[in-house]
């Protein structure tokens, strides 16, 4: 009996020696939540509730600064929000490594562009990033035209009526998605399928973050093999499904000879289109991706492509709703920019400034990704301190945009800080992120939000189902309201 004690106190000491024990690091010296031997702050993320993380990293923020460390058995988590840091972050060429969170959504999107590192991760913004070249996007202009003016004519038959937004502004930007860049047309008799699909999406998000909080699940065997795990493997399946569905129809229609058409700048009111899928099969025609490839960009970019965008279209109407004043004004500049025009064209887009400073703005009080962490690769100074390869950083670009000494009066709805150069440092507003892993498809996102905006407000006066009304907030893989939102569209 005492050989089997000892033998297990020697193991327990060797496993600490190897993996517990405390090593010199520059990180200490920053504040954080007191941390227990062994375990650092585990316990304290295990008891945050998963939908309530968003409050306590906030709080946090507020009580140590912006620069914290959290610990997690021997894993140094240092979570930064002041620009100066998110900047040596971020601009760093070489620490592009997405961090350990991440991985839980490999069996989903595997190694696509939003998870993948290195020289992998190097070839294919290379194959994808022509996918949104200005004339491919002046393509586009089209069909996201034509949904637009779908939903603002199935918005006039509700005649004022509470709408619900998320869920309809989900299905307008993902049908814009597939329609757009898979080239897929989705039909009505898909909404059961593309309910499901966003559900699960919606699914895997919070299984996600109950994830997050049980350390002990981040180990993928002992995950894989529970209850919780096994759920998420069904979830995973639902959505993985709706992908290759999309795939196989773009596929078909190739077969019958339905393939991209050549690009042509003239074509602004025609149906031509050029999509990322057919770009990926021709890649994969020519030996440069596998169908596992294709699929891992398609379930990235259906998710990055919908969800993102979709959720600053609902957070922009509710802001909207309270701000007749700003309705008007983007409906006057709206007027003038067209000047009695068919046709919404690229040009006219750009040239709404107002318009953009208002989307910049609701971009900034709800950043649809509210958090990025990345894991540190290469030993980096950040200002003053060394942060040291193994680290894990977590750059809180909600709390960044939140600061009070960056954006006075933080908490208002105040477009006109876009328009008189108020922004007082390059890295104090990052919504599409920055440096060499930025949003590949954050131009798109601008067209999308800006012709719908412009619609609606052209059409509509939208009103709030009650003034001032916020939802909570939680965060998952991006920032959502937990209470739905309801406003009315009635009609100019
Ligand atoms: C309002 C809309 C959007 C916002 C706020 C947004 C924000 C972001 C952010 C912050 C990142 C960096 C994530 C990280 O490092 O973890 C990112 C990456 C990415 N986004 Fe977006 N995004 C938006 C729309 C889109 C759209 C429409 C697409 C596709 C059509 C897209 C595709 C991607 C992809 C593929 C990545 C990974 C890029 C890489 O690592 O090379 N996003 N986005």
């Amino acid at each position: 009996m005492l050989v089997e004690v000892l033998i297990v106190g020697v193991v327990a000491l060797v496993v600490w020696l190897l993996f517990f024990k405390e090593d010199e690091n520059p990180l200490d010296k920053l504040p954080g939540p007191p941390r227990k031997p062994i375990i650092g702050n585990s316990w304290e993320l295990f008891q945050s509730p998963p939908d309530k993380l968003l409050d306590v990293l906030v709080d946090y923020t507020k009580k140590y600064g912006d620069r914290y460390v959290f610990k997690l058995m021997n894993l140094r988590v240092l979570h930064i929000s002041g620009p100066s840091d998110i900047e040596a972050v971020l601009a760093h060429s070489k620490n592009i490594t997405k961090s350990a969170p991440y991985q839980f959504l490999k069996d989903w999107l595997g190694n696509g562009l939003l998870l993948s590192t290195g020289a992998h991760w190097h070839r294919r913004r290379k194959i994808l990033t022509p996918t949104f070249h200005f004339n491919i996007l002046k393509n586009f202009a089209t069909v996201i035209e034509e949904k637009t003016q779908d939903m603002v004519k199935m918005l006039k038959e509700k005649k004022g009526e509470d709408i619900s937004l998320m869920p309809m502004i989900s299905d307008f930007t993902l049908f814009t998605i597939c329609e757009t860049a898979m080239g897929t047309k989705l039909d009505k008799d898909q909404s059961a399928a593309t309910l499901d699909y966003k559900n699960a999406v919606l699914n895997i998000g919070m299984q996600m973050l109950s994830r997050i909080t049980r350390i002990w699940m981040h180990n993928d065997v002992i995950y894989k093999n529970s209850p919780r795990g096994k759920e998420f493997a069904k979830t995973l399946s639902i959505a993985r499904s709706f992908a290759d569905e999309v795939i196989m129809d773009r596929k078909a229609q190739r077969a019958q000879n339905q393939g991209p058409e050549e690009v042509d700048s003239s074509d602004i009111g025609t149906k031509r289109r050029l999509a990322m899928l057919d770009l990926l099969l021709e890649a994969e025609e020519k030996g440069q991706i596998d169908m596992e490839g294709i699929r891992d960009e398609v379930n990235t970019f259906m998710f990055e492509g919908h969800d993102t965008t979709a959720i600053a279209l609902t957070f922009g109407l509710m802001l909207l709703a309270d701000h007749e004043d700003v309705q008007d004004r983007i409906c006057e500049e709206v007027e003038n920019v067209l000047n009695g025009a068919d046709h919404v064209s690229m040009s006219h887009l750009a040239d709404m400034k107002y318009l953009e400073a208002v989307i910049k703005e609701i971009l900034r009080l709800y950043p649809s990704v509210p958090f990025i962490g990345r894991n540190i690769d290469e030993d980096f100074k950040m200002g003053d301190i060394l942060v040291k390869a193994g680290t894990t950083v977590d750059v809180h670009i909600y709390e960044l945009h939140h600061r009070e000494d960056l954006f006075p009066e933080a908490e208002k709805f105040k477009p006109e800080r876009f328009l008189t150069n108020e922004i007082r440092h390059p890295y104090a507003y990052v919504p599409f992120s920055a440096g060499p892993r930025n949003c590949i498809g954050q131009r798109f996102a601008m067209q999308e939000m800006k012709t719908t905006l412009s619609e609606i407000c052209r059409n509509f006066k939208i009103v709030p189902k009650e003034k001032g009304a916020r939802p909570r907030l939680l965060a998952d893989l991006v920032l959502r309201p937990v209470d739905p939102i309801y406003v009315k569209f009635i009609p100019r």
